[in-house]
């Protein structure tokens, strides 16, 4: 590993990227940096949570000209939050530097960033969607653009974006740099990197599991009916400081998150159907922690990076790898650990054990968690805020009660009467969810990294994937069990979604066509 400073940035670069705490590059920026600063196209394949933004972000900020008033880059992402985030990240490594980036996403209003680029930003973070309407408003101009970078480009093509993004790339001048990253690289980025960049430097960073190492991966046998229960159990026997839980619909997520709310857990749900105010309004309590459990479809598994994410559960089982591997890589960044749990059904098994052999991955089995185990858990969470408060707390006020208290009574009984009070009763409301129809398993093959598929497949307007379902806990805090280790070896071709023709949430964020009216991403 280098010190930033080995690179030969800019001062005013370094700087930020010293007061964002970065001591030393990661392998994927070790890599990525030099040749990127080189001008060079370069496509990016590292495994989640190792810093390909601030890979592409840092060589990208470190060219552009302090007085350069024109938009000289052009990042891509596929979804709003991401593009926010990316934005954001991008923000900070510009601090001394001072250039001005824009977020430009589907479901903001138009007026207000029409606005905003009147104040001449030089890096432009956008959604295919939005940014073509700019495009074709001629409210932004693509004409001086010197860098543009694809992030998470497999899963714009999936979403069918790849029309948009050829659209949008035929205004920016051939004489660029394109730079291609994600964690994934299924065959047909190949395609999209032969027809947008120029002898490209293929930079991979992917020692030998696609996943990373930091996360304990396990699973739970469950049939579709005991999920919830199955999920209110693991959510106490955990106690995450702070989850995803990932559902297949939207119907599923907004079922979910309501009955986590009904149980009495912290929990709110994220999908394409909703508004961009209630969007940006739970990721904000995301991330603030307000909430503690984020129920999501497939929207929140791409790139989104928020710290203290100890846990990803998949409630339903991901269509395919390549959204299991971005699902659970919200957990386990920056080489912080994380648990990710999958539920599957007992007619899913062949599905995860597909999953299995294409991550070359294995996810340990774990029982149902007991009535005991989620109890026990609980309780150790409300022992553990107790004895937070005498070793660290201010409670003087309190003592001479308690004196009074215990010349009247036992003290075990009395600390056992105040610990049930805080530990608070389980509100057993009964729940009932619509059950989701089990993913059949693939017959994909499970090596398609030649397979060359034609684009017209993510466009043709089969519904991919699914979309929703829930998530949800409440007391923060990390627990300590021992869970499932997950295996070696790892693979980075992967299969790609197959086009049962459900009609699935994440994807509702996708484009089945072309479509210049507004903003759907
Ligand atoms: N050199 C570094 N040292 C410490 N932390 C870093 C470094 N580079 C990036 N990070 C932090 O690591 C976290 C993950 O980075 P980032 O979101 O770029 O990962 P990613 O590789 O893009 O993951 P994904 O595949 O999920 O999109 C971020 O919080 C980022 O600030
Ligand atoms: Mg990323």
């Amino acid at each position: 590993m280098k010190t930033f400073a080995e690179f030969g940035l800019e001062p005013k670069v370094l700087q930020a990227i010293t007061e964002l705490g970065f001591e030393e590059s990661t392998p994927i920026q070790d890599k990525a940096i030099p040749i990127a600063l080189t001008g060079k196209d370069l496509i990016g394949q590292a495994q989640t949570g190792t810093g390909k933004t601030a890979a592409f972000g840092i060589p990208l900020i470190n060219k552009i000209p302090v007085h350069e008033e024109r938009i000289v880059a052009l990042i891509m992402t596929p979804t709003r939050e991401l593009a926010i985030q990316v934005s954001e990240e991008i923000g900070k490594l510009t601090r001394y530097k001072g250039l001005r980036s824009l977020p430009i996403y589907g479901g903001q209003e138009i007026g207000r960033q029409i606005r905003a680029l009147k104040k001449k930003p030089q890096i432009i973070i956008g959604t295919p969607g939005r940014l073509l309407d700019h495009i074709n408003r001629k409210t932004i101009r693509l004409e001086d653009v010197q860098t543009v970078v694809l992030d998470e480009a497999d899963e714009m093509l999936d979403m069918g974006f790849m029309e948009d993004i050829q659209n949008i790339l035929k205004q920016v001048p051939e004489e660029r740099q394109t730079m291609l990253f994600s964690a994934t690289m299924p065959a047909n980025i190949q395609r999209l990197a032969q027809q947008f960049l120029k002898e490209p430097e293929h930079v991979s960073v992917i020692p030998k599991q696609v996943t990373a190492p930091s996360i304990e991966q396990a699973y739970i046998e469950v049939h579709e009916r005991q999920k919830f229960e199955a999920l209110s159990r693991l959510l106490d026997m955990e106690s995450p400081e702070l989850a995803i839980i990932f559902g297949r619909t939207k119907r599923r997520v907004d079922e979910l998150s309501e009955a986590l709310q009904k149980r009495g857990y912290s929990a709110d749900g994220l999908h394409g159907d909703l508004s961009q105010n209630q969007r940006d309004t739970v990721m904000r309590k995301f991330r603030d922690g307000s909430i503690d459990v984020l129920v999501a479809t497939d929207v929140a598994a791409r790139g989104l990076d928020v710290t203290g994410v100890t846990h990803v559960i998949n409630f339903d089982l991901p269509q395919d790898p390549e959204s299991y591997v971005h699902r659970i890589g919200r957990t386990g960044r920056a080489g912080k650990e994380g648990k990710a749990w999958t539920f599957v059904t007992p007619r899913e098994m062949d599905h995860l054990r597909f999953i299995e052999r294409i991550t070359r991955q294995r996810m340990v089995r774990k029982p149902l968690p007991s009535l005991s185990d989620a109890i026990e858990g609980k309780q150790r969470i409300t022992a553990e805020r107790v004895i937070d408060i005498v070793e660290n707390g201010e409670f003087s006020e309190y003592k001479g009660l308690a004196i009074q208290l215990l010349e009247q009574y036992d003290s075990v009984q009395m600390l056992a009467a105040a610990l049930k009070l805080l530990t608070g009763d389980k509100k057993e409301i009964s729940i009932e969810l619509t059950p989701e129809e089990p993913l059949r398993a693939k017959k994909r093959r499970p090596d398609i990294r030649s397979s060359g598929r034609p684009f017209t497949r993510d466009r043709g307007g089969s519904s991919y994937r699914g979309g929703s379902s829930s998530g949800g806990s409440r007391d923060r805090r990390s627990s300590s069990y021992k869970g499932g280790e997950g295996s070696k070896d790892g693979s980075r071709s992967y299969g790609k979604r197959s086009s049962e023709g459900r009609s699935y949430d994440s994807r509702s964020e996708r484009r089945p066509r072309p479509n210049f009216s507004s903003s759907k991403e």
